[in-house]
Protein backbone atom coordinates (compact mmCIF):
# COMPACT_ATOMS: atom_id res chain seq x y z
CA UNK A 1 0.00 0.00 0.00
CA UNK A 2 1.72 3.29 -1.24
CA UNK A 3 -0.24 4.89 2.09
CA UNK A 4 1.61 3.29 4.25
CA UNK A 5 5.13 3.84 2.50
CA UNK A 6 3.86 7.24 2.30
CA UNK A 7 3.59 7.29 6.26
CA UNK A 8 7.17 5.43 6.49
CA UNK A 9 6.83 3.91 9.97
CA UNK A 10 10.37 3.04 10.25
CA UNK A 11 10.46 3.88 14.10
CA UNK A 12 9.48 0.56 15.95
CA UNK A 13 8.59 1.38 19.06
CA UNK A 14 6.18 4.37 17.38
CA UNK A 15 4.54 1.20 15.74
CA UNK A 16 4.65 -0.86 18.66
CA UNK A 17 3.03 1.89 20.10
CA UNK A 18 0.48 2.72 17.75
CA UNK A 19 -0.46 -1.53 17.94
CA UNK A 20 -0.47 -1.30 21.77
CA UNK A 21 -3.11 1.77 21.37
CA UNK A 22 -5.23 0.10 18.87
CA UNK A 23 -5.75 -3.10 20.85
CA UNK A 24 -6.22 -1.19 24.02
CA UNK A 25 -9.00 0.90 22.00
CA UNK A 26 -10.64 -2.26 20.53
CA UNK A 27 -10.01 -4.24 23.63
CA UNK A 28 -11.95 -1.50 25.54
CA UNK A 29 -14.77 -0.83 23.19
CA UNK A 30 -15.40 -4.58 23.62
CA UNK A 31 -14.72 -4.52 27.24
CA UNK A 32 -17.25 -1.76 27.18
CA UNK A 33 -19.77 -4.13 25.32
CA UNK A 34 -19.26 -7.16 27.62
CA UNK A 35 -20.16 -4.83 30.65
CA UNK A 36 -22.94 -3.62 29.34
CA UNK A 37 -23.75 -7.24 28.49
CA UNK A 38 -23.40 -7.64 31.67
CA UNK A 39 -24.82 -5.11 33.77
CA UNK A 40 -28.06 -6.01 32.13
CA UNK A 41 -27.92 -9.43 32.70
CA UNK A 42 -27.93 -8.80 36.34
CA UNK A 43 -30.45 -6.70 35.85
CA UNK A 44 -33.12 -8.84 33.84
CA UNK A 45 -31.61 -11.79 36.83
CA UNK A 46 -32.17 -9.66 39.84
CA UNK A 47 -33.57 -6.59 39.27
CA UNK A 48 -32.30 -2.90 39.95
CA UNK A 49 -32.41 -2.11 43.76
CA UNK A 50 -28.74 -1.03 44.37
CA UNK A 51 -26.24 0.69 42.00
CA UNK A 52 -23.35 -2.05 41.35
CA UNK A 53 -20.34 0.25 41.91
CA UNK A 54 -17.99 -2.53 40.53
CA UNK A 55 -19.03 -2.87 37.41
CA UNK A 56 -19.63 1.13 37.38
CA UNK A 57 -16.16 1.72 38.20
CA UNK A 58 -14.98 -0.42 36.19
CA UNK A 59 -17.28 1.14 33.14
CA UNK A 60 -15.43 4.44 34.26
CA UNK A 61 -12.10 2.92 34.04
CA UNK A 62 -12.09 0.85 30.74
CA UNK A 63 -13.96 4.45 29.20
CA UNK A 64 -10.78 5.92 30.68
CA UNK A 65 -8.27 3.57 28.95
CA UNK A 66 -10.51 3.27 25.94
CA UNK A 67 -10.64 7.64 25.89
CA UNK A 68 -6.74 8.11 26.42
CA UNK A 69 -5.68 5.01 23.70
CA UNK A 70 -8.32 6.35 21.55
CA UNK A 71 -7.17 9.91 21.75
CA UNK A 72 -3.27 8.61 21.24
CA UNK A 73 -4.29 6.49 18.10
CA UNK A 74 -6.26 9.29 16.33
CA UNK A 75 -3.83 12.10 17.11
CA UNK A 76 -0.51 9.93 16.18
CA UNK A 77 -1.96 8.51 12.93
CA UNK A 78 -2.69 12.50 12.45
CA UNK A 79 0.95 13.37 12.83
CA UNK A 80 2.37 10.57 11.41
CA UNK A 81 0.07 11.94 8.15
CA UNK A 82 0.54 14.79 8.24
CA UNK A 83 4.90 14.93 8.74
CA UNK A 84 4.94 11.57 5.99
CA UNK A 85 3.04 14.58 3.72
CA UNK A 86 5.79 17.09 4.64
CA UNK A 87 8.54 14.97 4.70
CA UNK A 88 7.26 14.06 0.42
CA UNK A 89 6.30 17.41 -0.02
CA UNK A 90 9.81 18.91 0.36
CA UNK A 91 11.10 15.93 -0.83
CA UNK A 92 9.55 16.63 -4.43
CA UNK A 93 10.28 20.49 -3.84
CA UNK A 94 14.18 19.76 -3.26
CA UNK A 95 13.92 17.13 -5.97
CA UNK A 96 12.45 19.45 -8.77
CA UNK A 97 15.01 22.35 -7.89
CA UNK A 98 17.99 19.43 -8.06
CA UNK A 99 16.08 18.32 -11.14
CA UNK A 100 18.03 18.34 -14.62
CA UNK A 101 16.57 21.18 -15.91
CA UNK A 102 15.82 19.90 -19.55
CA UNK A 103 13.73 16.94 -18.64
CA UNK A 104 12.30 18.64 -15.72
CA UNK A 105 10.53 20.86 -18.87
CA UNK A 106 9.63 17.94 -20.09
CA UNK A 107 7.60 16.95 -17.26
CA UNK A 108 5.66 20.29 -17.26
CA UNK A 109 4.42 22.77 -14.36
CA UNK A 110 0.79 21.27 -14.36
CA UNK A 111 2.11 18.15 -13.35
CA UNK A 112 4.37 18.79 -10.82
CA UNK A 113 2.35 21.48 -9.03
CA UNK A 114 -0.94 19.32 -9.20
CA UNK A 115 1.17 16.78 -6.91
CA UNK A 116 2.62 19.20 -4.84
CA UNK A 117 -0.57 21.24 -3.59
CA UNK A 118 -3.97 18.69 -4.85
CA UNK A 119 -2.56 15.53 -3.49
CA UNK A 120 -1.26 16.30 -0.65
CA UNK A 121 -4.12 18.05 0.20
CA UNK A 122 -6.59 14.90 -0.68
CA UNK A 123 -4.44 12.49 2.02
CA UNK A 124 -4.53 15.69 4.43
CA UNK A 125 -7.91 16.77 4.25
CA UNK A 126 -8.78 12.89 4.58
CA UNK A 127 -6.54 11.59 7.66
CA UNK A 128 -9.16 11.17 10.47
CA UNK A 129 -10.16 9.05 8.40
CA UNK A 130 -7.09 6.37 8.62
CA UNK A 131 -7.17 7.03 12.01
CA UNK A 132 -10.44 5.96 12.35
CA UNK A 133 -10.48 3.15 9.99
CA UNK A 134 -7.50 1.67 11.90
CA UNK A 135 -9.68 1.97 15.00
CA UNK A 136 -12.28 0.74 13.56
CA UNK A 137 -10.58 -2.69 12.52
CA UNK A 138 -9.41 -3.06 15.81
CA UNK A 139 -12.51 -3.17 17.67
CA UNK A 140 -14.37 -5.22 15.33
CA UNK A 141 -11.77 -8.11 15.64
CA UNK A 142 -11.94 -6.84 19.63
CA UNK A 143 -16.07 -7.33 19.38
CA UNK A 144 -15.85 -10.83 17.21
CA UNK A 145 -13.56 -12.52 19.70
CA UNK A 146 -16.25 -11.46 22.33
CA UNK A 147 -18.45 -13.10 19.65
CA UNK A 148 -16.89 -16.09 19.54
CA UNK A 149 -16.65 -16.29 22.76
CA UNK A 150 -20.52 -16.13 23.38
CA UNK A 151 -21.26 -18.29 19.98
CA UNK A 152 -19.02 -20.36 17.39
CA UNK A 153 -21.82 -20.57 15.17
CA UNK A 154 -22.82 -16.73 15.84
CA UNK A 155 -18.98 -15.96 14.94
CA UNK A 156 -18.52 -18.39 11.84
CA UNK A 157 -21.98 -17.26 10.62
CA UNK A 158 -20.85 -13.61 10.88
CA UNK A 159 -17.57 -13.76 9.39
CA UNK A 160 -19.23 -15.74 6.26
CA UNK A 161 -21.40 -12.61 5.85
CA UNK A 162 -18.65 -10.34 6.31
CA UNK A 163 -16.52 -11.85 4.31
CA UNK A 164 -19.00 -12.15 1.00
CA UNK A 165 -19.70 -8.71 2.24
CA UNK A 166 -16.11 -7.80 1.66
CA UNK A 167 -15.29 -9.60 -1.59
CA UNK A 168 -18.59 -7.96 -2.70
CA UNK A 169 -17.60 -4.78 -1.61
CA UNK A 170 -14.26 -5.03 -3.45
CA UNK A 171 -15.25 -6.35 -6.85
CA UNK A 172 -17.68 -2.54 -6.61
CA UNK A 173 -14.12 -0.75 -5.02
CA UNK A 174 -12.26 -2.24 -8.01
CA UNK A 175 -14.77 -0.79 -10.78
CA UNK A 176 -15.08 2.62 -8.87
CA UNK A 177 -11.26 2.92 -9.04
CA UNK A 178 -11.68 2.68 -12.77
CA UNK A 179 -14.00 5.43 -12.63
CA UNK A 180 -12.22 7.44 -10.65
CA UNK A 181 -9.15 7.39 -12.56
CA UNK A 182 -11.36 8.23 -15.64
CA UNK A 183 -12.51 11.10 -13.44
CA UNK A 184 -8.72 12.11 -12.60
CA UNK A 185 -8.13 12.36 -16.66
CA UNK A 186 -11.24 14.63 -17.46
CA UNK A 187 -10.56 16.55 -14.45
CA UNK A 188 -6.96 17.21 -15.18
CA UNK A 189 -8.42 18.04 -18.96
CA UNK A 190 -11.21 20.51 -17.50
CA UNK A 191 -8.35 22.24 -15.45
CA UNK A 192 -6.36 22.61 -18.57
CA UNK A 193 -9.55 24.83 -20.10
CA UNK A 194 -10.23 26.60 -16.98
CA UNK A 195 -6.25 27.88 -17.22
CA UNK A 196 -6.61 28.71 -20.79
CA UNK A 197 -9.83 30.61 -19.91
CA UNK A 198 -7.86 32.49 -16.83
CA UNK A 199 -4.74 32.73 -18.73
CA UNK A 200 -5.94 33.93 -21.88
CA UNK A 201 -9.04 35.92 -20.63
CA UNK A 202 -7.85 39.22 -22.97
CA UNK A 203 -7.59 37.05 -26.06
CA UNK A 204 -11.00 35.24 -25.00
CA UNK A 205 -12.98 38.76 -24.38
CA UNK A 206 -11.01 39.42 -27.99
CA UNK A 207 -12.87 37.50 -30.46
CA UNK A 208 -16.28 36.05 -29.78
CA UNK A 209 -15.63 33.01 -32.06
CA UNK A 210 -12.79 31.78 -30.05
CA UNK A 211 -15.01 32.69 -26.74
CA UNK A 212 -17.77 30.15 -28.54
CA UNK A 213 -14.90 27.03 -29.34
CA UNK A 214 -13.39 26.82 -25.73
CA UNK A 215 -16.71 27.62 -24.23
CA UNK A 216 -18.26 25.02 -26.12
CA UNK A 217 -15.11 22.69 -25.80
CA UNK A 218 -15.04 23.45 -21.86
CA UNK A 219 -19.11 22.22 -22.05
CA UNK A 220 -17.92 19.24 -23.50
CA UNK A 221 -15.70 18.23 -21.13
CA UNK A 222 -17.69 19.74 -17.72
CA UNK A 223 -20.31 17.61 -18.73
CA UNK A 224 -18.17 14.77 -19.07
CA UNK A 225 -16.80 15.14 -15.55
CA UNK A 226 -20.33 15.54 -14.51
CA UNK A 227 -21.30 12.02 -15.96
CA UNK A 228 -18.36 10.16 -14.57
CA UNK A 229 -18.41 12.36 -11.34
CA UNK A 230 -22.31 10.97 -11.09
CA UNK A 231 -21.20 7.65 -11.95
CA UNK A 232 -18.64 7.51 -9.34
CA UNK A 233 -21.08 8.65 -6.77
CA UNK A 234 -23.76 6.38 -7.86
CA UNK A 235 -20.98 3.45 -7.25
CA UNK A 236 -19.78 5.12 -3.71
CA UNK A 237 -23.40 5.34 -2.50
CA UNK A 238 -24.12 1.60 -3.55
CA UNK A 239 -21.15 0.91 -1.42
CA UNK A 240 -22.42 2.23 1.22
CA UNK A 241 -25.88 0.92 0.75
CA UNK A 242 -24.34 -2.38 -0.16
CA UNK A 243 -22.35 -2.07 3.47
CA UNK A 244 -25.34 -1.11 5.55
CA UNK A 245 -27.46 -3.92 3.91
CA UNK A 246 -24.68 -6.57 5.16
CA UNK A 247 -25.30 -5.12 7.99
CA UNK A 248 -28.69 -5.73 8.41
CA UNK A 249 -28.20 -9.35 7.08
CA UNK A 250 -25.74 -9.99 9.94
CA UNK A 251 -28.55 -8.88 12.15
CA UNK A 252 -30.87 -11.37 10.52
CA UNK A 253 -29.20 -14.32 10.23
CA UNK A 254 -28.05 -13.81 14.35
CA UNK A 255 -32.13 -13.40 15.27
CA UNK A 256 -33.62 -16.26 12.80
CA UNK A 257 -30.84 -18.65 12.14
CA UNK A 258 -28.72 -19.27 15.41
CA UNK A 259 -31.31 -19.73 17.59
CA UNK A 260 -33.02 -22.65 15.17
CA UNK A 261 -29.75 -24.38 15.39
CA UNK A 262 -28.25 -23.31 19.58
CA UNK A 263 -31.72 -24.23 20.89
CA UNK A 264 -32.24 -21.85 24.14
CA UNK A 265 -29.76 -19.33 24.25
CA UNK A 266 -32.43 -16.05 24.52
CA UNK A 267 -29.81 -13.98 26.60
CA UNK A 268 -26.84 -15.10 24.02
CA UNK A 269 -29.08 -14.00 21.41
CA UNK A 270 -29.77 -10.90 22.88
CA UNK A 271 -25.73 -10.07 23.88
CA UNK A 272 -24.84 -11.01 20.04
CA UNK A 273 -27.64 -8.33 19.01
CA UNK A 274 -25.80 -5.70 21.10
CA UNK A 275 -22.45 -7.23 19.75
CA UNK A 276 -23.74 -6.22 16.01
CA UNK A 277 -25.19 -2.91 17.05
CA UNK A 278 -21.95 -1.62 18.56
CA UNK A 279 -20.32 -2.84 15.23
CA UNK A 280 -22.67 -0.30 12.91
CA UNK A 281 -20.34 2.43 14.34
CA UNK A 282 -16.80 0.85 12.93
CA UNK A 283 -18.73 -0.97 9.82
CA UNK A 284 -19.92 2.65 8.77
CA UNK A 285 -16.70 4.56 9.39
CA UNK A 286 -14.82 1.64 7.43
CA UNK A 287 -17.46 1.65 4.41
CA UNK A 288 -17.56 5.12 4.28
CA UNK A 289 -13.53 5.32 4.24
CA UNK A 290 -13.24 2.62 1.71
CA UNK A 291 -13.98 4.92 -1.03
CA UNK A 292 -11.99 8.02 0.24
CA UNK A 293 -8.76 5.19 0.54
CA UNK A 294 -9.06 4.81 -3.23
CA UNK A 295 -8.41 8.21 -3.90
CA UNK A 296 -6.05 8.64 -0.61
CA UNK A 297 -3.71 5.68 -2.58
CA UNK A 298 -4.38 6.85 -6.00
CA UNK A 299 -2.70 10.54 -4.59
CA UNK A 300 -0.02 8.80 -2.65
CA UNK A 301 0.20 6.83 -5.55
CA UNK A 302 0.82 9.60 -7.83
CA UNK A 303 3.31 11.36 -5.31
CA UNK A 304 5.54 8.11 -4.60
CA UNK A 305 5.78 7.78 -8.24
CA UNK A 306 6.91 11.47 -9.32
CA UNK A 307 9.21 11.46 -6.65
CA UNK A 308 10.89 8.39 -8.13
CA UNK A 309 10.89 9.83 -11.21
CA UNK A 310 11.88 13.03 -10.28
CA UNK A 311 15.20 11.11 -8.41
CA UNK A 312 15.78 9.10 -12.00
CA UNK A 313 16.28 12.95 -13.45
CA UNK A 314 18.06 14.36 -10.73
CA UNK A 315 20.77 16.26 -12.31
CA UNK A 316 24.15 14.35 -12.21
CA UNK A 317 26.01 16.54 -9.89
CA UNK A 318 28.96 15.86 -7.39
CA UNK A 319 27.93 17.41 -3.92
CA UNK A 320 30.68 15.88 -1.88
CA UNK A 321 33.56 16.95 -3.67
CA UNK A 322 32.54 20.47 -5.27
CA UNK A 323 35.14 22.56 -6.87
CA UNK A 324 34.71 26.41 -6.05
CA UNK A 325 35.54 28.65 -9.31
CA UNK A 326 37.17 31.70 -8.03
CA UNK A 327 34.95 34.94 -8.77
CA UNK A 328 37.80 35.96 -11.29
CA UNK A 329 38.59 34.09 -14.89
CA UNK A 330 40.00 35.25 -18.12
CA UNK A 331 37.36 32.95 -20.52
CA UNK A 332 34.58 30.76 -21.04
CA UNK A 333 35.30 28.48 -23.89
CA UNK A 334 32.93 26.28 -25.82
CA UNK A 335 35.09 23.70 -28.13
CA UNK A 336 32.62 21.82 -30.97
CA UNK A 337 29.78 22.36 -28.26
CA UNK A 338 26.40 20.58 -29.37
CA UNK A 339 23.11 20.39 -27.84
CA UNK A 340 19.76 18.60 -29.09
CA UNK A 341 16.45 19.19 -27.43
CA UNK A 342 15.36 15.06 -25.90
CA UNK A 343 11.81 15.37 -26.41
CA UNK A 344 12.35 17.25 -29.77
CA UNK A 345 10.08 15.39 -32.77
CA UNK A 346 12.88 14.59 -34.93
CA UNK A 347 10.70 14.97 -38.31
CA UNK A 348 11.60 18.65 -36.95
CA UNK A 349 14.74 18.68 -35.67
CA UNK A 350 16.69 21.38 -33.97
CA UNK A 351 20.45 20.79 -33.48
CA UNK A 352 22.65 23.73 -32.15
CA UNK A 353 26.54 23.52 -33.02
CA UNK A 354 29.03 22.59 -33.00
CA UNK A 355 29.81 25.36 -31.45
CA UNK A 356 33.25 27.05 -31.19
CA UNK A 357 33.25 30.27 -29.20
CA UNK A 358 34.95 32.38 -26.92
CA UNK A 359 33.49 34.93 -24.31
CA UNK A 360 36.38 36.93 -22.45
CA UNK A 361 36.04 38.29 -19.07
CA UNK A 362 35.11 42.09 -19.04
CA UNK A 363 33.60 42.05 -22.24
CA UNK A 364 30.04 42.99 -23.41
CA UNK A 365 28.98 40.49 -25.67
CA UNK A 366 25.88 40.78 -27.97
CA UNK A 367 23.94 37.62 -29.47
CA UNK A 368 21.84 37.69 -32.41
CA UNK A 369 20.27 35.68 -34.44
CA UNK A 370 16.29 35.32 -36.38
CA UNK A 371 13.41 33.47 -34.50
CA UNK A 372 13.98 30.37 -33.98
CA UNK A 373 18.02 30.56 -34.61
CA UNK A 374 19.28 28.80 -31.02
CA UNK A 375 19.74 32.32 -29.06
CA UNK A 376 17.67 31.32 -25.70
CA UNK A 377 19.10 27.56 -26.46
CA UNK A 378 22.66 28.75 -26.27
CA UNK A 379 22.05 30.89 -23.13
CA UNK A 380 20.76 28.08 -21.31
CA UNK A 381 23.94 26.24 -22.31
CA UNK A 382 26.13 29.33 -21.51
CA UNK A 383 24.73 29.87 -17.83
CA UNK A 384 24.85 26.01 -17.45
CA UNK A 385 21.30 25.15 -17.08
CA UNK A 386 21.48 23.01 -19.70
CA UNK A 387 24.28 20.46 -20.09
CA UNK A 388 26.13 19.68 -23.37
CA UNK A 389 25.66 17.16 -25.63
CA UNK A 390 28.58 16.90 -27.49
CA UNK A 391 32.24 18.75 -26.97
CA UNK A 392 32.99 21.31 -23.95
CA UNK A 393 32.59 24.22 -22.04
CA UNK A 394 35.47 25.30 -19.96
CA UNK A 395 35.89 28.41 -17.67
CA UNK A 396 39.72 29.01 -18.03
CA UNK A 397 41.32 25.54 -17.90
CA UNK A 398 38.70 23.28 -15.75
CA UNK A 399 36.49 21.93 -17.86
CA UNK A 400 32.45 22.25 -16.93
CA UNK A 401 31.40 18.89 -15.07
CA UNK A 402 29.71 17.66 -11.82
CA UNK A 403 32.18 18.64 -9.77
CA UNK A 404 31.81 22.96 -11.36
CA UNK A 405 28.70 23.32 -12.70
CA UNK A 406 27.08 24.35 -9.49
CA UNK A 407 29.69 26.64 -8.88
CA UNK A 408 29.97 28.28 -12.26
CA UNK A 409 26.00 29.04 -12.39
CA UNK A 410 26.66 30.57 -8.69
CA UNK A 411 29.31 32.85 -11.15
CA UNK A 412 26.50 34.44 -13.23
CA UNK A 413 23.60 36.59 -12.89
CA UNK A 414 20.45 36.57 -15.55
CA UNK A 415 17.58 37.81 -16.44
CA UNK A 416 15.48 35.37 -19.22
CA UNK A 417 13.31 36.38 -21.83
CA UNK A 418 10.53 34.40 -19.57
CA UNK A 419 12.26 35.64 -15.97
CA UNK A 420 10.36 35.07 -12.77
CA UNK A 421 10.35 38.41 -10.61
CA UNK A 422 11.43 37.16 -6.86
CA UNK A 423 9.41 39.95 -4.70
CA UNK A 424 11.83 38.77 -1.99
CA UNK A 425 15.80 39.46 -3.06
CA UNK A 426 16.57 35.59 -1.71
CA UNK A 427 20.67 35.19 -1.46
CA UNK A 428 21.02 39.18 -1.08
CA UNK A 429 22.46 39.09 2.16
CA UNK A 430 23.16 42.96 2.96
CA UNK A 431 21.10 45.30 0.69
CA UNK A 432 22.80 48.68 1.04
CA UNK A 433 19.85 50.79 0.62
CA UNK A 434 22.01 54.14 -0.85
CA UNK A 435 22.86 51.26 -3.70
CA UNK A 436 19.57 50.37 -4.52
CA UNK A 437 17.87 53.60 -5.01
CA UNK A 438 20.81 54.41 -6.91
CA UNK A 439 19.64 51.36 -9.12
CA UNK A 440 15.88 52.18 -8.34
CA UNK A 441 16.68 56.24 -9.77
CA UNK A 442 18.70 55.18 -12.27
CA UNK A 443 16.56 52.34 -13.42
CA UNK A 444 13.27 55.12 -13.12
CA UNK A 445 10.95 53.50 -10.70
CA UNK A 446 11.68 54.81 -7.50
CA UNK A 447 8.45 56.43 -7.44
CA UNK A 448 6.30 53.44 -8.15
CA UNK A 449 8.48 50.85 -5.78
CA UNK A 450 11.22 50.50 -2.77
CA UNK A 451 13.40 48.05 -1.77
CA UNK A 452 12.03 47.26 2.32
CA UNK A 453 13.23 44.39 4.87
CA UNK A 454 15.13 42.61 2.06
CA UNK A 455 11.94 42.74 -0.93
CA UNK A 456 10.64 45.08 -3.13
CA UNK A 457 7.73 47.02 -1.60
CA UNK A 458 5.49 46.01 -4.72
CA UNK A 459 5.90 44.24 -8.17
CA UNK A 460 2.64 44.77 -9.39
CA UNK A 461 4.35 47.09 -11.89
CA UNK A 462 3.62 47.37 -15.94
CA UNK A 463 5.90 44.16 -17.60
CA UNK A 464 8.70 46.83 -18.84
CA UNK A 465 9.09 48.10 -15.22
CA UNK A 466 9.02 44.24 -14.05
CA UNK A 467 12.21 43.99 -16.38
CA UNK A 468 13.76 46.48 -14.83
CA UNK A 469 13.14 45.67 -11.09
CA UNK A 470 14.48 41.88 -12.29
CA UNK A 471 17.79 43.76 -13.83
CA UNK A 472 18.07 45.73 -10.23
CA UNK A 473 17.89 42.11 -8.97
CA UNK A 474 20.71 40.70 -10.78
CA UNK A 475 23.11 43.74 -10.17
CA UNK A 476 22.79 43.34 -6.45
CA UNK A 477 23.38 40.16 -6.66
CA UNK A 478 26.97 40.84 -7.71
CA UNK A 479 27.79 38.27 -10.07
CA UNK A 480 30.59 38.78 -12.11
CA UNK A 481 28.93 37.40 -15.55
CA UNK A 482 25.86 39.12 -16.02
CA UNK A 483 23.46 37.29 -18.87
CA UNK A 484 20.02 38.98 -20.36
CA UNK A 485 17.86 37.75 -22.98
CA UNK A 486 16.05 40.18 -24.99
CA UNK A 487 16.13 42.62 -21.61
CA UNK A 488 15.25 45.24 -23.80
CA UNK A 489 12.19 43.88 -25.66
CA UNK A 490 9.49 45.46 -23.86
CA UNK A 491 11.48 48.96 -22.56
CA UNK A 492 10.06 52.25 -24.13
CA UNK A 493 12.74 53.91 -26.43
CA UNK A 494 13.85 56.90 -24.61
CA UNK A 495 14.97 53.90 -22.00
CA UNK A 496 16.17 51.52 -24.20
CA UNK A 497 18.87 54.10 -25.58
CA UNK A 498 19.73 54.56 -21.87
CA UNK A 499 20.26 50.67 -21.66
CA UNK A 500 22.43 49.99 -24.32
CA UNK A 501 24.16 53.59 -24.59
CA UNK A 502 24.29 54.18 -20.36
CA UNK A 503 23.59 51.21 -18.42
CA UNK A 504 25.44 48.46 -19.98
CA UNK A 505 28.57 50.51 -20.61
CA UNK A 506 28.78 51.36 -17.05
CA UNK A 507 28.34 47.65 -16.22
CA UNK A 508 30.99 46.75 -18.07
CA UNK A 509 32.92 49.56 -16.35
CA UNK A 510 32.08 47.90 -13.32
CA UNK A 511 34.07 44.88 -14.62
CA UNK A 512 31.12 42.76 -15.26
CA UNK A 513 31.23 40.24 -18.04
CA UNK A 514 28.10 40.93 -19.72
CA UNK A 515 26.19 38.73 -22.40
CA UNK A 516 23.10 40.10 -23.84
CA UNK A 517 20.97 38.51 -26.38
CA UNK A 518 19.53 41.42 -28.67
CA UNK A 519 17.36 42.33 -31.91
CA UNK A 520 17.95 46.52 -31.48
CA UNK A 521 20.09 46.89 -34.62
CA UNK A 522 20.39 50.75 -33.66
CA UNK A 523 23.11 49.52 -30.84
CA UNK A 524 24.81 46.87 -32.29
CA UNK A 525 27.86 48.83 -32.34
CA UNK A 526 27.68 49.80 -28.34
CA UNK A 527 29.23 45.62 -28.21
CA UNK A 528 32.56 44.63 -27.81
CA UNK A 529 32.08 41.46 -30.17
CA UNK A 530 28.83 40.14 -31.52
CA UNK A 531 27.50 36.71 -32.20
CA UNK A 532 25.41 35.48 -34.57
CA UNK A 533 23.24 32.53 -35.19
CA UNK A 534 21.64 31.09 -38.42
CA UNK A 535 19.31 27.61 -37.57
CA UNK A 536 21.74 26.88 -35.19
CA UNK A 537 25.43 27.22 -36.56
CA UNK A 538 27.27 30.29 -34.83
CA UNK A 539 29.41 32.93 -36.33
CA UNK A 540 31.31 36.23 -35.19
CA UNK A 541 30.36 38.73 -36.94
CA UNK A 542 31.76 42.52 -37.33
CA UNK A 543 29.40 44.76 -35.58
CA UNK A 544 28.40 46.59 -38.72
CA UNK A 545 27.94 42.92 -40.41
CA UNK A 546 23.80 43.11 -42.15
CA UNK A 547 23.10 39.48 -40.73
CA UNK A 548 20.80 40.40 -37.89
CA UNK A 549 19.99 43.92 -39.22
CA UNK A 550 16.69 45.13 -41.00
N1 LIG B 1 11.88 23.12 -24.58
C1 LIG B 1 12.05 22.87 -25.89
N2 LIG B 1 11.84 21.62 -26.37
C2 LIG B 1 12.04 21.34 -27.67
N3 LIG B 1 12.42 22.25 -28.58
C3 LIG B 1 12.65 23.51 -28.17
C4 LIG B 1 12.48 23.89 -26.80
N4 LIG B 1 12.78 25.21 -26.67
C5 LIG B 1 13.14 25.64 -27.90
N5 LIG B 1 13.05 24.62 -28.80
C6 LIG B 1 13.38 24.69 -30.23
O1 LIG B 1 14.76 25.02 -30.38
C7 LIG B 1 14.94 25.92 -31.44
C8 LIG B 1 15.68 27.16 -30.96
O2 LIG B 1 14.87 27.81 -30.00
P1 LIG B 1 15.38 29.07 -29.19
O3 LIG B 1 14.37 29.35 -28.16
O4 LIG B 1 16.77 28.83 -28.76
O5 LIG B 1 15.34 30.19 -30.32
P2 LIG B 1 15.60 31.75 -30.21
O6 LIG B 1 16.69 32.07 -31.16
O7 LIG B 1 15.84 32.14 -28.80
O8 LIG B 1 14.21 32.32 -30.73
P3 LIG B 1 13.43 33.66 -30.37
O9 LIG B 1 14.15 34.81 -30.98
O10 LIG B 1 12.11 33.41 -31.02
O11 LIG B 1 13.34 33.75 -28.88
C9 LIG B 1 13.57 26.25 -32.00
O12 LIG B 1 13.37 25.47 -33.16
C10 LIG B 1 12.61 25.81 -30.90
O13 LIG B 1 11.42 25.34 -31.43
Amino acid sequence: MKLLELLSLEDNKLKLRLMVSGVLSGLGSAALLGLVNTAAQEISDNGLDRVNWVLAGSFAGITLVYFFAEVFLLSTIGRQIESGIDRIRQRLFAQIALADFVKLEAIGQERLFKNITQSTRVISQNSHLIGMCFRSVMLLIAVMIYVFWISTLAFFLIIGVIGVGIVIYLRMGKRLGEWFGKLGLVEAEMFKKIADLFRGIKEVRMWSRRSDTLHRSFEEVSAKKAEYGHKAHDLISRQMIMGMSAFYILLAVVVFIVPAYSGNMTTELSKISTAILFMIGPIAVMVQSMSVFAQIEGSATRMLELSTELSGIREDIDEEHPKKLPAEFGQITFEATTFTYPNRDPRHGFVLGPIDLAVTSGELLFVTGGNGSGKSTLIKLLTGLYRPEGGKIRIDQIELGVQSIASYRNLIATVFSDFHLFADLHGVDQIDPEEANHWLERFEISHVTAIRDGRFVTTALSSGQRKRLGLITAILEKRPILVLDEWAADQDPTFRKKFYTDILPDLKKRGMTVIAVTHDDHYFEMADRRIHLENGKLSEVTLDDPRGRI
